[in-house]
């Protein structure tokens, strides 16, 4: 059975509530566009293409009910006012990800462009649900080259070169739990399996949300692929050389923003270990769809970083063990560090193009040209 994040049909989205991965699996229904912004900011569905399709698609959903429901305007101008105002709404719930920003424009100017044509709120209606449910299927098709070009790549420039399998590293989860499905740099690692050149994965636990033990390990298991958890603090351990038998090819990531640089925002750890793949030279690849490049972004150093409550670092995540509830009362108190003592939570960090080797898209591979410069503007040429 595939895994899936997002379930969806015309007037239904149901999300996977990630808070409870991966000892219970529980899909809970959106409704809205208040139900999306809730989920996405208490991240009980995250991932930068995941949220932008869960915003999307929730206020499908809301659209399709209203008009079953005739509550939804009859005038063309009304809906469109209405699907601004929860497209503006929708935006607020997290800062670092472009893709939900990317998504928003996108379908404002779909909303825009459908005035001077829809005839009526129906016409408005169906022509925002068309363009949102593509974002859907459009996701999964584009993660699928990502892989094709990732694992092309990896097998051509990695550290083990040729015909070898290949081990490779990756942090926090960019699987189908956060994408539409496949995933981004799981799907690279999901490519190479297919291929029968994967030896092993490795994913980091990813403190303090635990994507990687939490999400990414489940994904492994579910698909039986040979993988190993480490914690983050044994990462520089691991791409120490072994020997060549276990030596790690390349580090795949995800992204929650590329800048037209190639400055790269994601999941905080990820600079660190951008840092020791070049001190132990393994190539370390960013792997996004085009919808993660904000060419209005000029560097890294103007992406903002999302801080989230310090309660997330010092209480343990995933408390219900296999089919035992236990007592949230109790696992809610239960915290790992000093009462007191301050909190620095920033979600994201930002690894600067130059630690970077090459940023995979499902429209191929973005290496540095001779002056050393990633040309981001490229992908949207092709
Ligand atoms: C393909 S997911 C991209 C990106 O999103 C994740 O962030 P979060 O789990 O906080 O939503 C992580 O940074 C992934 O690399």
């Amino acid at each position: 059975m595939v895994l899936q994040a997002i379930k969806y049909k015309r007037g239904q989205l149901e999300v996977l509530d990630q808070l409870r991965l991966p000892h219970a699996e529980v899909y809970e229904t959106v409704r809205s566009s208040e139900d999306a912004w809730h989920a996405i900011k208490e991240m009980r569905t995250r991932g930068a293409p995941a949220i932008a399709i869960v915003a999307a698609l929730a206020l499908a959903a809301e659209l399709e009910n209203l008009s079953a429901a005739n509550k939804l305007s009859d005038k063309a101008e009304e809906v469109a006012a209405f699907i601004l105002e929860k497209l503006s709404y929708l935006v607020t719930s997290r800062p670092t990800a472009v893709n939900l920003a990317d998504a928003v424009t996108k379908l404002s100017k779909v909303v825009e462009n459908a005035l001077s044509e829809a005839g009526n709120g129906e016409a408005m209606k169906d022509a925002y649900i068309q363009a949102a449910e593509k974002m859907l299927v459009d996701d999964v098709s584009d993660n699928e080259a990502i892989g094709k070009y990732g694992a092309e790549w990896i097998l051509k420039n990695g550290i083990v070169q040729g015909n070898s399998e290949v081990s490779v590293l990756t942090h926090c989860n960019t699987g189908s739990l956060a994408t539409a499905g496949y995933g981004t740099a799981l799907g690279v690692i999901r490519s190479l399996n297919a291929q029968g050149k994967l030896r092993r994965a490795f994913c980091t636990e990813t403190r303090p949300y635990n994507q990687g033990s939490r999400l990414t390990a489940f994904e492994l298991v579910h698909d039986k692929i040979p993988a190993t958890l480490i914690t983050d603090s044994m990462a520089s351990a691991l791409l120490y050389n072994r020997g060549s038998e276990e030596r790690i090819a390349a580090i795949v990531v995800g992204a929650d923003r590329v800048a037209a640089n190639g400055d790269t925002a994601n999941k905080i750890g990820t600079y660190a270990l951008a840092i020791s793949a070049r001190h132990h030279g393994v190539k370390f690849l960013i792997a996004a769809p085009r919808t993660t490049i904000d060419l209005q972004t000029k560097s890294g150093k103007d992406i903002v970083i999302e801080e989230r409550p310090g309660w997330e670092v010092t209480r343990i995540k995933g408390p219900r063990f296999d089919g035992a509830e236990l007592d949230p009362s109790i696992v809610e108190n239960v915290s790992i560090a000093a009462n007191g003592i301050d909190i620095w939570n920033p979600s994201f960090d930002v690894t600067p193009a130059e630690l970077i080797d090459a940023i995979i898209t499902e429209v191929g591979v973005v290496e540095k040209d001779e002056s050393g410069a990633f040309n981001m503007a490229s992908v949207f040429e092709k």
